[in-house]
Parts: C-alpha cells; structure tokens; sequence
C-alpha cells in the first residue's frame, strides 16, 4: 500500500531566539517563535507523515498548551512520528520539502537538513528533497516576518510488486 501525506506551517521571525529549520541551528539575526523550537520545517514535515498516516496533526500528539513540549526539540517530535510509521508496517519512499522565506539563505544549509531527515527517517539522502524559495519580497513572508514550510511523503507499506 502506498500511502500520501502533505503538510504546512508558519512561524514568525522574532529577535531573541534561534532561528531552526529542519534540525540546523542557522546564525540569523532572528529567529522562530513557537512553544516549540518552532522548527517550521520538521513541523511540516511531522504533518506530513501524520496524514499519510490518517492520525491528525502533530497539534494533536503535541498538543502547544503542554509544558513538555515547551521548547521541544522537534526532531524527537518527527522521531516519535517515525516509530508510529514504523510500528504500521512503513519505510518512506520519499519526501519532498519547500522552505518559503524571503531570508535567511536557506542554500548553505541543506545538505545538512537533508542528512538529518534522511536519518531520522531512517532513509538515505537520496528519499529526501528540501529546497527554498522566497516571494519576490511578497506578503509576510516577503517582508521577512515569518517562514513557512511545506512538505509531502510518500509512505510504503510492505513489498512493492513491478
Ligand atoms: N530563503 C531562501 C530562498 C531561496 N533560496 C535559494 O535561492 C533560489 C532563488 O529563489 P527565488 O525565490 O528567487 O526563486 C532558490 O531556488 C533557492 O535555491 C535560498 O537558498 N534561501
Ligand atoms: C509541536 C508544537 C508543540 O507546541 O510546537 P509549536 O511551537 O507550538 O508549533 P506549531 O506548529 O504552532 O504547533 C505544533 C505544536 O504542537
């Protein structure tokens, strides 16, 4: 069976906090406000895998009123995510992701957000595509007060015949 899951997030751009995007601390002179560290990437990302697996959202697991999961690392929040996938019976086929923020220069850092996914999904590199974009200075992502991410994943459960 395979399986679909897409998903979306924004955070505003603040000073005083660092600024984290799919697991990598990047130096900005802002960064994401959230209960969590707010890393809009893996936040996207989670909701993905959560539609894929018709379990709601990461609100939902994660709720954004608990203590515990003030200043979350949200790579343990995907972490988690990942084992519901596995304990269902599935491996990722791929993942696609795309950062909308006017700044910072998301470039630099890819390669290493990509390692990062790819590990805690247990996945290669290669099952992994993060990429960047601005709007050309449009709306509150252009005027640089917040970043947005989306992502999609293709689940697969059990053997695929040719
Ligand atoms: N925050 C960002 C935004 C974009 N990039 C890279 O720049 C390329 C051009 O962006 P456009 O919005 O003008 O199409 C884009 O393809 C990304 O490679 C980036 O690194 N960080
Ligand atoms: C993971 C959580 C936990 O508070 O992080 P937040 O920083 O609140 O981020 P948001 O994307 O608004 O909602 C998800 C929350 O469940």
């Amino acid at each position: 069976m395979i399986r679909v899951g897409q998903g979306f997030d924004v955070h505003q751009l603040v000073e005083g906090r660092p600024c984290i995007i799919g697991g990598v601390t990047i130096p900005y002179e802002k960064g994401l406000l959230g209960h969590s560290d707010a890393d809009v990437l893996l936040h996207a990302l989670t909701d993905a895998i959560l539609g894929a697996l018709g379990l709601g959202d990461i609100g939902r697991h994660f709720p954004d009123n608990d203590p515990a999961f003030k200043d979350a690392d949200s790579l343990k929040l995907l972490e988690q995510v990942w084992e519901m996938a596995k304990e269902k019976g599935y491996r990722l086929g791929n993942a696609d992701c795309t950062i909308i923020a006017q700044k910072p220069k998301m470039a630099p850092y890819i390669p290493e957000m990509t390692a990062i996914i790819a590990k805690a999904l247990h996945a290669e590199p290669e099952q992994v595509n993060v990429k960047a974009t601005t709007t050309e200075q449009l709306g509150f992502t252009g005027r640089g007060e917040g970043v947005a991410a989306q992502s999609v994943v293709c689940l697969i459960q059990g053997m695929l015949s040719s």
